[in-house]
């Protein structure tokens, strides 16, 4: 029997001990109705093989949204399909495949995936379906990725019709060596791309590049493979699929499967009274904190319940802690309590997927290892603690729970943050808000250069290759450097150059600093050079995988860290001096005092220190520590005021740098509602008197060379980005200024000064002037 308003249930007997609405940490409720399947009949194309092996696995017939995609790619439609979590986008692109390979013994395919969990997980699932069939037997499907053996890549190069792989392998062991790949890319017909919303910013720009390469090698060889595309949340599909592969795209996006009632909840943990923060800021109760007593409560209710926490670290400290608490309330049920995270040797993943699918595990706290398509679903309960920077993320997570016409609960946790604290007090800029736009810029010089010199040493780059990419500039500047040669034919790569080793598709731009554990030689993991300073200099607290280390040295021509193995109570925060001209005025609007610009910047930041703060925010002491200068070539949106203005608004000329940077940290925070970054993204400068504006200035900048996209964004919805931010600011029940509106975790500054008053009417002078958003 169907029990659809089990979510509300839920909901309320963990509300149960809450009576006074006043400190009641639920801010908001919605029901999202319950859905009922639409079907629709095989296409004729579908061979008889895949129809059999489809009714094998119970499914008789195909939902709607299913046959219309397949449709599109069998007439050779590159196709996105948006659809929500299991909602069967898999079958939608298998179908198609399936049928051609069972009538095609020589043609390929290509799945793509950002994560090997993902990739694994899809593969088994092709794996079932055609096993013992011998319809299939040549297809032999193969993962190829970095943990696949020297041999096995061998065999799947040569014998694999259907190969599961990622992006990055897809660049150094693919694109780079395609003459080995001649017979694979000759036959290349399908290639699917799942969870493409995922590719978004610096990654997502890398990635279009890695494929529009593969796109021009297949070519070459004489295939025009057809691309399907997939994810459960992206705001516009058609387009996010076509930049990704510069090609038009049709969409599908109605969802026909059926999904139960699902109940939504917004909580905001209660202000601790006796902690102090930085300034003695009010300090809320930690969203993991509150997550684990989520986790447990539910957990004792016996729904079966999915935690998402942001850090490898926090989901750690979830389980245990909710482990700790059925420790005293319900002993029994605290071994059916686990963490999941990257980082986890597969067997054990495997393990604890296993244990949570047959409700052996009754409750898990995970990293979004578990966000992207691995086929968990069928929960009773998800908690995401945090909100996770997307509204398309959130969706994901949410779309865990939800049995097959059964109710389920999603309870959304606000961190002490601004955005988060907006959310659960805005609830329809979460649940009435379409998902982000993905950001991504592949005619960034900084990442296009590098791929155009790969593209070379793939094969000379022809004009058509250079309109195609957008790439004459870029094009210019490599001959410049020696780096490419133009001949009659194309254009060629000079002798010795070998690029593929020098892009990191996730690292971002620029060199990688290794970070060593000194005490066993063990590589712990590397980070980009432009964030190096920041994260790992000397002092700094480093976390690998819930181990904890401190650094002891960085040597940035080395591009080394060396660390050791030390679990501190405290944390560090550096401190830095930041300088920021204007190079270049990209678009520029002016609303009488106000103006506000999109422009390329060039930031100028140096390390003079760090701040070592105890886990409850109460600053220990301030180390002195000089590093060298580092320059950033970036984008900004930046606006400046009139000081007439800002004094007539009742800010006394003594309060503008107080004002304005408050202003800046809270719109840095609120930035991911109109573009799909974080803060760690980006980076921002106030000033009363900026040198080249000649006026107080604000700028929020790409924390990435040439600029991810994500400043763009903010200039394009600047309305809608400051008016939300003045709402977040002046709601937030603090006295003057707390991590939740306008202190930053990453202020270079020490978040000094802050004027949480003044910021609110700065930032109400700048909403009142402009035109309201739609
Ligand atoms: N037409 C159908 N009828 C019944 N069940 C189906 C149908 N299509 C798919 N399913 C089942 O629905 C579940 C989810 O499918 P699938 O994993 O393909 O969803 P998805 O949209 O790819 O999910 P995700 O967003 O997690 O990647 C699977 O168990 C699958 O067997």
């Amino acid at each position: 029997m169907e029990h659809s308003t089990y979510g509300s249930e839920l909901l309320s007997r963990t509300l149960a001990g809450e009576s006074d609405p006043e400190t009641s940490p639920l801010t908001h409720m919605a029901v999202i109705d319950r859905r009922t399947a639409e079907f629709a009949d095989w296409p004729d194309w579908v061979d008889d093989a895949v129809r059999a092996a489809f009714a094998e696995q119970g499914i008789a017939r195909p939902w709607r949204h299913q046959v219309e995609a397949a449709d599109h790619a069998v007439a050779e439609r590159h196709v996105s399909i948006c659809s929500g979590t299991a909602s069967g986008k898999s079958l939608a692109y298998q179908v198609p495949i399936l049928s051609r390979f069972a009538t095609d013994p020589t043609a390929t395919a290509m799945y793509l995936s950002p994560t090997k969990a993902l990739g694994t997980d899809q593969l088994r699932s092709v794996a079932g379906l055609i096993a013992g069939n011998p319809v299939f037997a040549h297809l032999q499907p193969a993962m190829y990725d970095g943990d696949t053996d020297h041999e096995l890549r061998q065999w799947a190069r040569l014998h694999s019709r259907w190969i599961f792989t990622n992006p990055d392998m897809l660049h150094i062991g693919i694109n780079s060596t395609h003459a080995k790949w001649r017979q694979f890319l000759a036959r290349l017909s399908y290639i699917v791309v799942d969870e493409c919303h995922h590719y978004r910013g610096v990654f997502g720009s890398h990635t279009a590049l890695v494929l529009q390469r593969l796109l021009r090698l297949a070519r070459s060889y004489g295939a025009d493979p057809v691309v399907i595309g997939a994810s459960a949340t992206v705001s516009n599909p058609a387009q996010a699929l076509s930049r990704l592969i510069g090609d038009e795209v049709v969409a599908v996006t109605e969802d026909t499967s059926p999904h139960g009632e699902r109940t939504v909840a917004l909580w905001e943990p209660a202000l601790l009274e006796e902690t102090g923060g930085e300034h003695d800021a009010p300090v809320r109760r930690a969203a993991a904190a509150e997550a684990a007593r989520l986790l447990a409560d539910f957990v004792i209710e016996g729904a079966r319940t999915l935690c998402f926490v942001r850090s490898r670290r926090g989901v750690e400290v979830t389980a245990l802690r909710a482990q700790q608490l059925l420790d005293e309330a319900a002993p029994a049920l605290s071994g059916r309590v686990a963490a999941y995270r990257a980082g986890y040797l597969a067997d054990d993943r495997r393990r604890l997927e296993r244990a949570l699918a047959d409700g052996e595990l009754l409750g898990v706290a995970t990293t979004n290892a578990l966000e992207l398509g691995v086929d968990i679903s069928g929960l009773d309960a998800v908690i995401v603690a945090g909100y996770p920077g997307t509204v398309a993320s959130f969706w994901q997570q949410a779309g865990r729970a939800g049995r097959r016409g059964e109710g389920s609960l999603v309870v959304l946790v606000a961190r002490d943050d601004p955005l988060d604290t907006y959310l659960v007090h805005h609830p329809e800029a979460l649940l009435e808000r379409p998902v982000e736009a993905t950001v991504t810029d592949p005619t960034n010089p900084y990442i296009l250069g590098p791929h155009m010199l790969c593209a070379a040493t793939e094969a000379p780059l022809t004009e058509a290759d250079l309109d195609a990419f957008g790439a004459h500039r870029v094009v210019d500047d490599l001959v410049a450097q020696g780096l490419l040669r133009a001949r009659k034919a194309g254009w060629y790569p000079a002798p010795g150059v070998d690029p593929h080793g020098d892009i990191d598709i996730r690292g971002g731009i620029g060199g990688q600093v290794l970070i060593v554990d000194s005490t066993t030689s063990r590589l712990l993991g590397t980070i980009d050079t432009g964030r190096a300073k920041r994260s790992v200099h000397p002092g700094a607290v480093y976390l690998h995988q819930g181990e904890s280390f401190v650094i002891d040295e960085l040597d940035l021509d080395e591009c080394l860290a060396l660390a050791h193995p030390e679990e501190p109570d405290w944390t560090t925060s550096v401190r830095e001096t930041s300088d920021v001209q204007v190079l270049d005025i990209l678009r520029s609007q002016s609303y009488g005092p106000l103006t506000v610009s999109f422009a390329e910047v060039e930031v100028t930041d140096q390390v003079i220190g760090y701040l070592r703060k105890a886990r409850s925010g109460e600053i220990l002491d301030s180390v002195s520590m000089v590093l060298p200068e580092e320059v950033l070539q970036t984008r900004a949106v930046m606006y400046t005021l009139e000081p007439d203005a800002l004094t007539a608004a009742g800010i006394s000329p003594e309060a503008f740098p107080g004002a304005l940077h408050a202003a800046e940290h809270a719109a840095i925070g609120m930035l991911g509602l109109v573009a799909t970054c974080d803060r760690w993204d980006i980076g921002g400068l106030s000033t009363n008197l900026h040198p080249g504006t000649g006026l107080p200035t604000v700028f929020v900048y790409d924390g990435y060379p040439g600029g991810a996209g994500f400043a763009e964004r903010g200039f394009e919805a600047f309305a809608t980005w400051i008016d939300a931010t003045a709402d977040a600011v002046s709601s937030c029940e603090c006295r003057s200024g707390c991590p939740s509106c306008v202190q930053s975790p990453k202020c270079g500054n020490g978040n000094e000064p802050l004027d949480k008053a003044a910021a609110i009417t700065v930032l109400r002078l700048i909403s009142a002037r402009l035109p309201q958003p739609d």
